[in-house]
């Protein structure tokens, strides 16, 4: 039996492969149809995580937005939403972000042993807090506490560096990249995947399950291929 919850990552890149400005400020790179079939692999996890960098940028929510869906969920013996997960060394997650205060559903916060206690204390009130690394969240191990906690299907949604925290632990089954039809440049705007980078032997290969056009771009859907 695996020790993990199935995980996929989800993301909306430039053709440039920025999934942001050099500001990091959000840019709308999916058209209708693309966010239609993201919030369609939101309603088809058990949850979804974020990154505490795109929590303090984007403020996202993370809720499930069609109507029909959520009543799905609901009469599927669900809650709304899928638990929402932040990656928070430090418990920096604002008391009044939109993840802990909009719509229903299980709050998690991922937090390592260095979180100031105070700061844990403010969010264990809205949010359950798991702990898992010293310094920053080992993600492996948070990964074997959320299958634990019941959590089969996990979509990950950023950003650049949860990304590649997730890629380089080997944690990560498939990834959708759609790209847009636009270019956001600057050598500091957050890439698809940042991070330190994989030594050339090492760099990570991925088999092609499919593409297709959609909106004015194109969505790629990619399985992790396990090292040689
Ligand atoms: N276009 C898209 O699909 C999306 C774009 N974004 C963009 O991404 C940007 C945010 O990305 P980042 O600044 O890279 O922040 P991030 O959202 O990837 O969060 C990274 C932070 O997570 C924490 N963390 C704790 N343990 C970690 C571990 N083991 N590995 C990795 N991170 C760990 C660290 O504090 C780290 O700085 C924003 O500009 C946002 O707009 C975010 C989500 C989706
Ligand atoms: N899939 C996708 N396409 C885009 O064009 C985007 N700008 C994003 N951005 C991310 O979506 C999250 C917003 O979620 P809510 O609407 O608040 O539920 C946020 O994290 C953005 O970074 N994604």
């Amino acid at each position: 039996m695996t020790e993990r919850p199935f995980v996929f990552i989800n993301s909306a890149m430039s053709a440039d492969g920025k999934i942001s400005t050099k500001e990091r400020k959000q840019v709308r790179i999916s058209g209708r149809k693309d966010f239609d079939r993201m919030d369609s692999l939101r309603a088809s996890s058990d949850a979804i995580m974020v990154g505490i960098g795109t929590v303090l940028a984007d403020d996202p929510s993370l809720t499930v937005k069609s109507q029909g869906r959520k009543l799905e969920r609901k009469q599927a013996g669900l809650e709304e939403n899928p638990a929402r997960i932040v990656v928070d060394s430090k418990a920096r997650t604002p008391l009044d972000a939109d993840i802990l205060i909009k719509g229903e559903g299980m709050r998690i916060v991922l937090v390592s042993r260095s979180a100031p206690a105070d700061r844990i204390e403010k969010l264990r009130e809205k949010a359950t807090v798991v702990c898992a690394g010293d310094d920053e969240v080992d993600l492996a191990a948070a990964m074997g506490k959320l299958k634990a906690m019941g959590m089969k299907r996990l979509m990950v949604e950023g950003g650049a560096t949860l990304n590649w925290g997730m890629l380089s632990a080997g944690l990560v089954d498939e990834i959708y990249t759609f790209i847009g039809n636009l270019v956001i440049g600057g050598r500091t705007a957050p890439t698809f995947v940042d991070g330190d980078g994989f030594p050339e032997k090492e760099i990570l290969k991925l088999d092609l399950l499919g593409a297709e056009r959609m909106d004015e771009g194109i969505l790629c859907r990619w399985k992790v291929l396990p090292e040689p």
